[in-house]
C-alpha cells in the first residue's frame, strides 16, 4: 500500500481490473477497496448494520493514545453515547448557533487578523484563540497530522501483527515504538490541555458558553447519559476532527482559484449582485448565491480532504454481487474515485462547479457528497463544515482577488500542486504562488470596481513586518500572513496552510463607491 496517494494508486487498481472493488492483502490483513458510489452506497449505507466499525488500529489506538476518539471507536454502546452527545451539538438544526462565531472568524479573516481553527476551539472550549500562532490552534493540527497519518491502513506493521506492539522502543526496526510515544503525548495534550482550562474557567466564572461549559454544567444538574470523560473525549474529537478537515479544505479552494479565474469571476459576480452596498454576505444571502454552493461543492469534490475517509470494519462474512467479502475486512471508500468517476463528473480533473448547477447532482435518494463519508459514520460535523466553508469563501471573494504571482521574470508563477499524506489531504506549499488583490471593497464596505490595485502578498516567512509588504501602487498594503509547518511529520512532508490575512495597520483607501 503506497504511503503517497494511495487512493490514486487503488482507483489505478481499480481501473486495470475493471472492477470497482478491489481486494489488498496486507501482511495478512484484508482490505476492501470501494471505488464507486453504487458499491459504497450499497455495503457503506444499506448494510450499515455490520459496515459501522472500525478496525482495531493498535498504532494509533493503543500506542498512541487515541482509542478515546469517536472516530476510531469500535461500534458499538460507547460509540453510541459519544455520537449522541456530538450530534445533539452538531446537527442540521443545531448549525445556525455557530453562524455567528463562522461570520465573526470569516470577517476576521478579511479585514483583521484570525485562523480557520478559532472557530472550533470557541466552539468546543470557549477560548479565543491568538490572532497568530495560537498554541491551541497548533497543537490540534499537530494532533490531527499525527493521527491521520498513522491510520492509514498499512502505514504500520503493528496494525497487522498487533503482538509487536510489546517490542521494546530499543529493538532494530522498532522506530514505530517512538513515532508512538511521541504521538501519545499529542493526544494526550489534546485531550487534556484545552479540557482543563475551560474547567479552570468555569470555577473562576469566566468559562464562556461552549459545548465543554454547557455539557458539564448540565451534568452538574442532573442524572444525563453521558459522563464528564464523555465531553472530554467529544471536545477533544470535535478540536482534532474540525482544524484540519476545514484547512485543508480551504487551502484548496485557493488552489482552485489561483487556477479557475474564471470560476472566481463568476462567483464574484454572483456576490456583487447579492450582497447590500456596504455590507458583508451573510448566512441568509446562500439561496441566492447558486453559483457560490456549486463553488463550495466542487472544492470538497475536486481535491477531497479525507480522499479515503475513516476505515469502516465488517466483522462477519458477507457476499455482494457475487463476491465474497472475508469477515474481519477493513473497508475503505475510496472517495477520491467516487469523486472523480466520469460517469457522474465528466472532465472530473477540471474544477467546474457548474456540473452541480443543475441540480442533478443532488439527488437526495443518493450521497451526493461523498466527501464526508457514509452510513452511521458518515461525518457528523459535515453542516458546520459547510457552512464554515461557505461564509469564508464568500467573504474572501467579496474582497479579494486571488491570483499567480508574478516572478521576477514577469512570469506568473505556477503553484506547485502538491499535497501532503495520511488520511487528511491538505495542499502543500500553496502561497509562494498566490496573490491576493484587494481591495474588491474597502472593508466593511462593498464592492468599489476601483483599478486592480495589485498589492502583495509578502513572500517573507516574516508575518508582521510591514517592511516585507509591497505596495504596488500605492496606498494599500495588505499582509497575507502564512503559516509554514516544517515539522516532518514521522520524517515525512514538508507542508503548509492558509491560515491568516491580515492588513496592517496603514490606513486603508476610502475611495468612493459608484
Ligand atoms: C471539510 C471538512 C470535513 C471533511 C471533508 C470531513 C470528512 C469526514 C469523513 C470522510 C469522515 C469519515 C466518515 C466515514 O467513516 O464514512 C469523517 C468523520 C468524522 N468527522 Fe468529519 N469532516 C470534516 C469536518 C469535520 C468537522 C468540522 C468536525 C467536527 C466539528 C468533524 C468531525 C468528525 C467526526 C467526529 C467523525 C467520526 C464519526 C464517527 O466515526 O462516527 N468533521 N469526517
Amino acid at each position: 500500500m503506497p504511503y503517497a496517494r494511495p487512493w490514486e494508486a487503488c482507483m489505478e487498481w481499480s481501473k486495470t481490473y475493471d472492477s470497482d472493488i478491489i481486494h489488498l492483502n496486507l501482511a495478512g490483513t484484508s482490505v476492501v477497496v470501494l471505488s464507486s458510489l453504487e458499491a459504497t452506497e450499497m455495503l457503506l449505507n444499506k448494510r450499515s448494520s455490520i459496515y459501522s466499525d472500525r478496525p482495531s488500529l493498535p498504532m494509533v489506538g493503543d500506542l498512541m493514545g487515541w482509542n478515546f476518539a469517536l472516530v476510531f471507536m469500535k461500534y458499538g454502546e460507547e460509540w453510541r453515547t459519544h455520537r449522541r452527545l456530538f450530534n445533539q451539538e452538531f446537527n442540521m438544526g443545531a448549525v445556525p448557533k455557530f453562524h455567528h462565531a463562522e461570520r465573526v472568524a470569516a470577517h476576521a479573516l478579511t479585514s483583521d487578523s484570525a485562523m480557520v481553527g478559532e472557530v472550533i476551539v470557541s466552539v468546543a472550549y470557549g477560548i479565543d484563540v491568538l490572532p497568530v500562532n495560537d498554541p491551541y490552534v497548533a497543537l490540534a493540527e499537530e494532533a490531527a497530522e499525527s493521527a491521520a497519518g498513522a491510520a492509514v491502513p498499512g502505514r504500520f506493521f503493528v496494525d497487522s501483527i498487533p503482538v509487536l506492539k510489546y517490542v521494546p522502543e530499543w529493538f532494530p526496526g522498532a522506530d514505530f515504538k517512538r513515532v508512538a510515544r511521541e504521538g501519545r503525548l499529542l493526544s494526550q495534550a489534546i485531550k487534556e490541555i484545552p479540557f482543563a482550562e475551560t474547567k479552570r474557567r468555569m470555577v473562576t466564572g469566566d468559562a464562556k458558553s461552549c459545548f465543554t461549559a454547557n455539557a458539564l454544567r448540565e451534568l452538574e444538574s442532573g442524572d444525563k447519559y453521558y459522563q464528564e470523560s464523555t465531553v472530554q473525549n467529544v471536545a477533544a474529537m470535535m478540536y482534532a476532527a474540525g482544524a484540519d478537515t476545514t484547512t485543508a479544505a480551504l487551502s484548496t479552494f485557493f488552489l482552485a482559484m489561483l487556477t479557475n479565474p474564471d470560476a472566481q469571476k463568476k462567483a464574484q459576480q454572483e456576490i456583487d449582485s447579492v450582497v447590500v452596498r456596504g455590507h458583508f454576505s451573510d448566512f441568509g444571502d446562500e439561496r441566492q448565491m447558486p453559483y457560490v454552493a456549486a463553488l463550495v461543492k466542487e472544492v470538497l469534490r475536486w481535491r477531497n480532504a479525507t480522499p479515503l475517509g475513516a476505515p469502516h470494519f465488517l466483522e462477519v462474512e458477507d457476499m455482494y454481487r457475487g463476491y465474497r467479502i472475508p469477515a474481519k475486512s477493513i473497508i475503505l471508500a475510496n472517495i477520491w474515485a467516487i469523486s472523480h468517476d466520469e460517469r457522474m463528473y465528466p472532465d472530473h480533473d477540471d474544477f467546474k462547479p457548474e456540473r452541480f448547477l443543475d441540480g442533478k447532482l443532488d439527488d437526495p435518494s443518493r450521497n451526493a457528497q461523498p466527501a464526508f463519508g457514509f452510513g452511521r459514520r458518515i461525518c457528523p460535523g459535515r453542516h458546520m463544515a459547510t457552512s464554515s466553508i461557505w461564509i469564508t469563501v464568500v467573504s474572501i471573494l467579496a474582497m479579494f482577488d486571488i491570483t499567480k504571482e508574478i516572478g521576477e521574470d514577469g512570469q506568473p508563477i505556477e503553484p506547485s500542486y502538491e499535497y501532503g499524506g495520511g488520511l487528511i489531504f491538505p495542499p502543500t506549499i500553496l502561497l509562494p504562488s498566490l496573490v491576493i488583490t484587494p481591495p474588491r471593497v474597502a472593508f466593511g464596505a462593498r464592492l468599489c470596481d476601483c483599478e486592480a490595485r495589485r498589492v502583495l502578498v509578502d513572500k517573507s516567512l516574516n508575518q508582521s513586518d510591514p517592511r516585507h509588504a509591497r505596495p504596488i501602487n500605492g496606498v494599500n498594503v495588505v499582509t497575507f500572513t502564512h503559516f509554514i509547518n516544517v515539522g516532518l511529520f514521522l520524517g515525512l512532508l514538508p507542508y503548509s496552510k492558509v491560515l491568516v490575512i491580515k492588513p496592517n495597520a496603514m490606513p486603508l483607501p476610502t475611495k468612493k463607491v459608484q
